[in-house]
């Protein structure tokens, strides 16, 4: 694997960053010169995001009141937050460096205590005649601003005077781009300290900081990027080991792990056998969604059980699929399978979307079975009330548990402040389980027994619509069901490759129908080019 791919696959908590800047220190690179050469990095990337062009502006003519290019140059004028640590000496970095490439800076420091370092680029930046402004209305005028108030090394909440400032400016709306992480976020958790800029781009410096990949920190982020600083890998190695405990989901996973082409001899019970359970009278769709999610996945076989009154429905929408149509209870949902399925036949089982909360016998007969199982939906509402630990703890087989986070609070509510925390909630349910635990939302993570998650960096909100994680969780079933017929032993790795591919299928598709027009039965249509696209 390439320093590109598996840099980009870490993430790192603030801890952990500042044992790794240490090694760093410790090898003798001396810590002026790593800031100069990482501030050096962001001023070329500000450069290039934001170049001072040629004014393309047509100005009118009084004469004719025709346009006329004004070949002029076009100043951006900058502000620069700087703060009292290595942020804000970054910060001044970026600030001089782009003060001789000709941009307007403005500078504006709210500190009069200093880092040591940070105090000397704050002289040498005075001693050049930057222009240093005292009240943060100054800054108004500028067409950028650049946040360099905090990075990693933030403690403790940003209070009073400095917290109506950040929040004034975030009422301007201005284009602002954050040194390392937005100043007020907590590294870790992506928690807001008090309050935090409102970011455009964040550059993050050296390291994923996993605070950027937790969902609540979103709103702030912007668009995000990593700027590579060549932090040696065996420093990185040495604090987080061989196979870091957190990994950041790439392209360059899936292609190391995702099955892409087939034996040229086999038939389709060999390429994996799906049993889906889903769907009643009241959630016919759900059944339908599934079934295509599986259908996605590319599975040999695929069979779905639901109430025999949506038999043809389901014929109709998956000719492929061999539907077993079940005795329905009054309200049509399931109410018991045929006596002719054997649910051991069946290389994994996906159950629940639709189901109802009267399907308890089901989940519990699936359960029972030592075949690999995902629950989601309903399926998930009744192992809550059967209770979810004392379930799950004796099954001997993979399960895999796909909820959003209210079902995540039904079937853990022990595990307190999952939104604050999400990376950390899905590791302790995983631990407390022994299962697969996949926590939807903006950025899902996956958790499994041994403490290891998974985050899916990229998504899109639109897939916030009902009936995507449907398709999620046909998707997963298809993939799982392959992996058990080609004897693969984690299986952990086939449900991150279906989160992440069902997250770029609602970015292709979004992409192509904009964020409106990603309706689920559409979103199973940008599967297949997801996969093609990867080739
Ligand atoms: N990790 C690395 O290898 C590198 C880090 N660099 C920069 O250094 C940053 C970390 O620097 P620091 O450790 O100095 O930390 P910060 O610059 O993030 O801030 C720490 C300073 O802020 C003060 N502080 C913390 N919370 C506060 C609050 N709520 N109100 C007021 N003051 C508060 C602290 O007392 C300390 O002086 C990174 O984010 C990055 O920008 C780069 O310069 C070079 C390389
Ligand atoms: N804001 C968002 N950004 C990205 N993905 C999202 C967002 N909101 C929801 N999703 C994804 O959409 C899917 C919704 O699933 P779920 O909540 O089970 O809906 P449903 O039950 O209607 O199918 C999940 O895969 C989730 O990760
Ligand atoms: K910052």
């Amino acid at each position: 694997m390439n320093r590109y791919e598996r840099i980009q696959q870490i993430a790192v908590t603030a801890a952990q960053m500042r044992e790794i800047e240490g090694r760093i220190f410790a090898g003798g690179m001396p810590v002026a010169a790593l800031m100069e050469k990482v501030a050096g990095l962001i001023s070329q990337r500000v450069q290039s995001l934001f170049p001072l062009l040629l004014n393309p502006t047509p100005s009118p003519s009084p004469s004719n009141g025709e346009g006329r290019r004004d070949f002029s140059e076009f100043l951006v004028r900058v502000g620069v937050l700087v703060g009292p640590g290595h942020n804000g000496g970054d910060a001044l970095v970026v600030a001089r460096e782009l003060h001789f490439r000709g941009y307007q800076v403005k500078i504006y420091r709210p500190f009069s205590k200093l880092k040591d370092l940070t105090a000397q680029h704050d002289l040498y930046a005075q001693s050049l005649g930057i222009c240093y402004v005292e009240d943060i209305a100054d800054l108004q005028d500028c067409d950028l601003i650049i946040d360099g108030l905090f990075g990693f090394g933030l403690e403790r909440e940003i209070k009073d005077n400095l917290a109506e400032t950040i929040n004034g400016l975030n009422e301007w709306s201005k284009l602002v781009i954050s040194i390392d992480l937005p100043s007020g976020l907590h590294t870790d958790t992506g928690e807001v300290l008090g309050t935090a800029i409102k970011a455009n781009h964040t550059l993050c410096l050296g390291l994923w900081k996993l605070g950027l990949l937790q969902d609540q920190a979103l709103e702030y982020v912007g668009k995000a990027e990593l700027i590579d600083f060549d932090i040696p890998l065996a420093d990185v190695t040495a604090i987080l080991g061989e196979m870091p405990q957190i990994q950041r989901v790439t392209k360059g996973f899936i292609k190391e792990h995702l099955p892409l082409s087939r034996p040229a001899v086999t038939h389709k019970y060999k390429q994996g056998h799906l049993l889906l359970i889903c769907g009643s009278r009241k959630y016919a769709g759900g059944a339908i969604l599934t079934g295509l999610g599986a259908r996605g996945s590319g599975v040999g076989m695929l069979s779905i059980a639901v109430p025999e009154s949506l038999k043809s429905l389901l014929v109709s929408h998956l000719p492929e699929a061999l539907i077993i149509g079940c005795e329905e209870t009054e309200s049509g949902a399931i109410a018991s399978l045929p006596q002719a399925v054997d649910l051991g036949s069946y290389d994994a089982i996906a159950c629940g979307p639709g189901i109802t909360t009267e399907a308890t016998t089901i989940v519990e007969e699936v359960l029972a079975n030592n075949k690999p199982v995902i629950l989601d939906a309903d399926g998930l509402n009744i192992l809550a009330q059967l209770g979810t630990i004392s379930t799950l703890q004796n099954r001997q087989v993979t399960t895999v548990l796909t909820p959003h986070a209210g079902e995540f609070k039904r079937l853990f509510p022990d595990i307190e402040n999952v939104q604050q925390n999400r990376v950390e909630a899905v590791k302790k349910a995983a631990e407390l389980t022994g299962s697969i635990v996949l926590l939807k939302g903006a950025r899902t993570a996956i958790g499994n027994a041994s403490g290891k998650v998974w985050i899916i960096p990229e998504s899109t909100p639109a897939l916030a619509r009902g009936g995507s994680g449907d398709v999620l969780t046909g998707l997963i079933g298809g993939l799982l069901a392959q992996g058990v017929a080609a004897n693969i032993n984690s299986l952990v790795e086939r449900v991150v490759i279906a989160a992440w591919w069902h997250a770029q299928a609602g970015i292709l598709a979004a992409k192509e129908r904009t964020e409106l027009g990603v309706d689920a039965f559409t979103l199973t249509q940008f599967l297949n080019p997801v996969l093609s696209g990867l080739l």
